[in-house]
């Protein structure tokens, strides 16, 4: 008989996802319209298993987020789960900051302004601070703001810079911020006249009563809907609007990547959004990171949906020195209280799952695979793009400002969402202890840069696999190697860069004779075995590197590359060769210049000779190999 799935209980959830950390990245799978067609399917949550292990594997693109709503949860659920907790915060005198982003249509109006059937997150932020406020003595009002084309125009009154209207009661509040696109409302639309894309922003300032409680604010965001230049652009629309869209939507990213990476410069001067913003991002504001999906298949949710994972990992995989010990000490405390509470055995050594999976009910047709294709092509352009797109304006003196996020390392709020876009739901595997080792530490930049869909292929390469080497006489160093070359070549493996790589039986001999699998399933397993015998064969990391096929050099090569444009300095130092003064000249050149590092050779702008960056490489392959 089979056992039933221990369900996760309501309480357990809440405790889930009560924000802890200071920077929290949910999404939101919007609901269907009134003239909507019913879903297509294409994507739906698999709540964790409490007993231990997720429902899902082969992923070919996984997520982790901290929390996904599903959509038939509404905006009062995520209200109750996410923004009232930052209430209080803003009472104390702490800013917080809602930031709804997604493709065009995925729903952020709707989750934040709301329509006239359900009150978005910010009327019912503000119902929640007026049946406050009176009591104590305090007071609201409210900016209503919209930025269109890097300009800021007030909503309120466009003649004014700044203008904060008083507000006693909810319909005052509605007559200045209307649900939805309810045009009949007097707000005005002086931007939208002349554009039909912008960021819409919402301020509640709460007075202050005395010193030691300063004034303080709670700004929600819906930011305007992502899309894919390239496409747009070929259908005549606005490409300069879309660009300048897409790069105030980066530089949001940056900024709150920069936070998370507690890194001493945040780009705040990068876009008018992020300059609005700077006083309520970073310190000790809150932010909730609210990614809207559409609910049917859309290439631009896909982007979004990455950008949004790579915050989140910025969270998980940061974290200070204090912050970590914190973290080693707390994280059974927090897995123990889950046990008390649940039924069936919870391993401590793992974490729930929720996955987000994209769903196909046989197969992907030949036009989703090729859109599929279009977006893992699309996201690695639009990763450099974000570098190439950097703002005229990061000429400007970017003002430093020293940001104290608070890594409270909750495990309770890290619930791993994923994208799955496996043509099958498999059993998922059990978690890979290797992994589990590394995320306690400072792992490896690379692995760290490209955790994505860790846990595809950690279902078949692990421990269990290298002991099993271990145990037919290969000796323990060698093993060792086994374990930190597969997990690199997982890592690798797993990025959607690597998701086409073709099951050439030429192209891997070594990494699966390495990783000890024997049943080939997945394309990374699938390429052909060689003798384990090679393992003694080899000389030098480098030697061994050489043997490999072109892709994975080429995949390493990117991924290094990817890595040198995005990294936080402290990611870029744990790379051999790359001291605090080569990062720091990487960090200014990024800064610097439009232009991200395509190839090894644009490193000579970085004074490198081409010895030089041969030398990095190969001291880059042999820490995997070491
Ligand atoms: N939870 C929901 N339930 C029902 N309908 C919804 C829901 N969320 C959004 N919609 C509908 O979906 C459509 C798009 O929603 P919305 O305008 O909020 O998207 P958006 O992301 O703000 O779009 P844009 O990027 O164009 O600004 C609207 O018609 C809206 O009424």
């Amino acid at each position: 008989m089979e056992t039933p799935t221990p369900t996760p209980r309501r309480d357990v959830l809440d405790k889930m996802t009560r924000p802890s950390r200071s920077i929290r990245v949910v999404a939101k799978i919007r609901g269907l319209g009134d003239l909507e067609a019913g879903p297509a399917n294409w994507a739906s949550v698999i709540k964790p298993r409490f007993g231990g292990d997720d429902q899902t594997s082969s992923r070919k693109e996984s997520y982790k987020l901290d929390y996904c709503y599903e959509q038939n949860e509404g905006n009062d659920i995520i209200f109750e789960r996410e923004v009232k907790p930052l209430i209080q915060g803003v009472f104390d005198g702490l800013n917080a900051t809602i930031i709804a982003f997604g493709a065009r249509g995925s729903g952020k109006t709707h989750a934040i302004q709301g329509s006239d059937k359900e009150p978005g997150l910010a009327v019912l932020a503000v119902a929640e601070f007026l049946s406050r406020v009176e009591e104590i003595g305090r007071s609201i009002s409210v900016s209503v703001y919209e930025i269109s084309q890097d300009h800021v125009y007030d909503l309120l009154d466009p003649k004014r810079s700044t203008v904060t209207v008083p507000v006693k009661s909810i319909s005052e509040f509605e007559k200045l911020y209307p649900a939805g696109n309810n045009s009949s409302k007097p707000m005005q639309k002086i931007a939208s006249e002349c554009t039909h894309r912008s960021h819409k922003g919402l301020i509640v300032h709460i007075s202050s009563t005395s010193e030691t409680v300063p004034s303080s604010k709670m700004n929600f965001v819906d930011l305007a809907g992502y899309e894919d230049a390239r496409r747009k652009s070929s259908e005549g629309l606005n490409l300069i609007e879309i660009t300048k869209v897409n790069k105030s939507i980066y530089a949001l990213h940056k900024v709150v990547n920069a936070l998370n990476a507690n890194e001493n410069h945040v780009p705040y001067r990068e876009s008018k959004l992020t300059r609005m913003l700077q006083d309520s991002l970073g310190g000790k504001s809150r932010i909730l990171m609210l990614t809207c999906l559409n609910p049917s298949f859309c290439q631009d949710s896909m982007y979004m949906m990455s950008l949004a994972s790579q915050s989140c990992q910025a969270v998980n995989r940061t974290v200070p020195e204090t912050a970590k010990k914190v973290k080693s000490s707390a994280k059974p405390m927090v897995l123990s209280s889950h046990k008390s509470q649940l039924t069936g055995s919870v391993s401590t050594s793992k974490k729930p799952q929720m996955h987000f999976s994209i769903k196909k009910a046989y197969g992907l047709t030949s036009e989703i695979k090729e859109r599929r294709k279009l977006f893992d092509e699309a996201s690695h352009l639009t990763k450099s793009k974000k570098i190439s797109e950097k703002a005229s304006s990061s000429s400007d003196i970017a003002s430093a400002i020293g940001p104290s996020v608070q890594q409270e390392a909750s495990s309770s709020s890290d619930i791993a969402l994923a994208i799955d876009s496996s043509v099958q739901q498999e059993e998922q595997a059990q978690e890979n202890q290797v992994a589990e080792e590394n995320h306690g530490e400072a792992t490896p930049a690379i692995n760290n840069s490209l955790m994505l869909s860790f846990a595809e292929e950690s279902q078949n390469i692990d421990k269990e696999n290298c002991n099993s080497l271990v145990n037919k006489d290969v000796s323990p160093p060698i093993s060792t190697q086994i374990l930190k070359l597969s997990e690199n070549f997982k890592s690798m493996m797993s990025t959607p860069l690597c998701l086409e790589f073709p099951p050439n039986n030429d192209t891997l001999p070594k990494v699966q004779a390495l990783t000890g699998v024997e049943e080939p399933k997945t394309p990374m397993q699938s390429i052909g075995m060689s003798s384990r015998c090679e393992v003694g064969d080899m000389n030098s990391p480098w030697e061994i590197f050489n043997t490999l096929g072109t892709e994975v050099k080429k995949s390493y090569v990117q991924n290094y590359l990817q890595l040198l444009n995005t990294g936080s300095k402290e990611q870029l130092k744990s790379l051999k060769g790359i001291g605090e003064k080569r990062a720091s000249s990487i960090l200014k050149l990024r800064d610097e210049s439009p232009e991200p590092f395509k190839e090894l050779d644009d490193l000579k702008a970085l004074n490198l000779s081409s010895k030089q960056i041969t030398k990095m490489m190969k001291m880059g392959v042999g820490e995997i190999f070491s």
